[in-house]
């Protein structure tokens, strides 16, 4: 039976024709879906249906997706890192540039000139206005970069070849974040010592409870007055009331950010786009691409990568049938797995079994499919979230 994929979003035609549709059948509204695609749409708990097996975000953030929940229901989600951090940068680097210098408000000034057919008295009255939307250099200037994962890196590497010195900020980094790190980059040790001594500040963490409403008055307090704040990573990571009070007392010069909300739409001291910086032809391919290999790949042959939730885990196929067993991590829940399959004498061909926090996950070759029965036996086990049989031995 073809598997069906259930699209939340308007996904790039470049990724939908990955999967075949001899053995797939992809629409936006399913009743029985086994996967789900999504990008930024909001999914509730309630709107997962029990047949399905994984989600997918064609994207970085996950915040729109119950995650716990997921987990709790053995449900992988999967995500695409890095497919979309060139179009980021690219936005960023256009906000940076909208920060420095008055292209906004020249342009709006230019519209206002709609009608005046005297081009000589255009040209005096622009030369005459010109002053008013005078700007400053970014080279020289210091950037801050709070988060040093995908987007951060290339972030802080654009800066730098801007001639912009660039201070990081990221207590979980990566060891290979690390290492495509440019070497300039400088260590900030806290945020306040990052706010405090940049000319510009550059979000690129993810909206976790960790970092929701992160950046507060406190912080807005130890900026200084003519530094710009950049937010292309999620509104939820900054407090709107701090934020509007420091705008309102000019604590910060400028707010660049890629999410409008009521309060900031119209100020002057606000440059907001809607939620565009991962909206091009490239990531939007290279995202829709990324996230459908994913998921077919586990939805074929169990293997993951790129879930938030799920340990990294990929077998290959040696023939036979396999067996995608998720439990709790602890003890002894996988020995009574094996023991099941021993007593029906089924042959345990190849094995693989990972863990991540909470949740272990097994891939298990077999040589003779297993019986309805034993499945369901195994299902009912305690500690055991989901049994999944992959293929057929015969
Ligand atoms: N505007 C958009 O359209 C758009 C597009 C892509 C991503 N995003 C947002 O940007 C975020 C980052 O994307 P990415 O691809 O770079 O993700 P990533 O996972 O590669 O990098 C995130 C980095 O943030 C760091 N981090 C976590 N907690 C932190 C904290 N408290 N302080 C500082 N750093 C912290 C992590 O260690 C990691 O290095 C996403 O989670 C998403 O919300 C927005
Ligand atoms: O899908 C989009 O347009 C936005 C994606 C972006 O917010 C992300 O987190 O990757």
């Amino acid at each position: 039976m073809a598997k069906r994929i259930l699209t939340l979003n308007q996904i790039s035609v470049l990724g939908l024709e990955r999967f075949p549709r001899d053995t797939y059948e992809i629409a936006s509204e399913f009743a029985h879906p086994d996967a789900i695609l999504l990008r930024s749409h909001k999914l509730q708990a309630t709107d997962i249906p029990d047949t399905v097996l994984g989600i997918a975000r064609a994207g970085a953030g996950v915040n729109n997706i119950p995650v716990d929940e997921c987990t709790r229901r053995g449900i992988p989600v999967f995500n695409t890192p890095g497919a979309n951090a060139n179009a980021v940068k690219e936005l960023v680097a256009a906000g940076l540039l909208l920060g420095s210098r008055g292209i906004i408000e020249g342009n709006d000034y230019v519209d206002t000139l709609a009608g005046m057919d005297d081009k000589a008295e255009l040209n005096r009255t622009l030369e005459a206005q010109k002053k008013q939307f005078k700007g400053s250099e970014l080279y020289g200037k210091r950037l801050g970069v709070v988060g040093l994962g995908a987007i951060g890196s290339l972030v802080a590497e654009m800066a730098l070849t801007l001639g912009m010195e660039v201070m990081g900020y990221d207590p979980a980094l990566s060891v290979d974040a690390a290492w495509r790190l440019p070497s300039e980059v400088r260590k900030a040790d806290t945020l306040s010592a990052l706010f405090s001594r940049c000319d510009y500040i550059s979000l690129h963490l993810p909206v976790l409870d960790t970092t929701r409403n992160l950046i507060n008055a406190e912080l807005f307090g130890v900026m200084p007055r003519h530094a710009c704040l950049l937010n292309f990573a999620r509104q939820e990571i900054i407090d709107e009331a701090a934020l509007v009070e420091a705008l309102d007392k000019k604590q910060l010069r400028k707010y660049i950010a890629d999410f409008p909300t009521p309060a900031l739409i119209g100020r002057k001291d606000v440059i907001l786009t809607p939620h565009i910086g991962a909206s091009t032809d490239e990531a939007e391919d290279n995202c829709a691409v990324m996230a459908v290999e994913q998921l077919r790949d586990f939805l074929e042959n169990g293997n993951i990568r790129n879930a938030v939730n799920f340990p990294t885990l990929q077998l290959e196929r040696v023939g036979g049938c396999r067996l995608a067993v998720t439990n709790t991590n602890v003890p002894k829940i996988l020995g009574s797995v094996l023991a099941l399959l021993a007593d029906q004498n089924i042959n345990v061909i190849d094995m693989l079994n990972k863990s991540r926090d909470e949740v272990a996950y097994n891939l298990i070759d077999i040589d003779t499919t297993p019986p309805d029965e034993l499945l369901q036996h195994m299902r009912q086990l305690d500690g055991v979230t989901s049994v999944r049989l992959i293929g057929d031995c015969s």
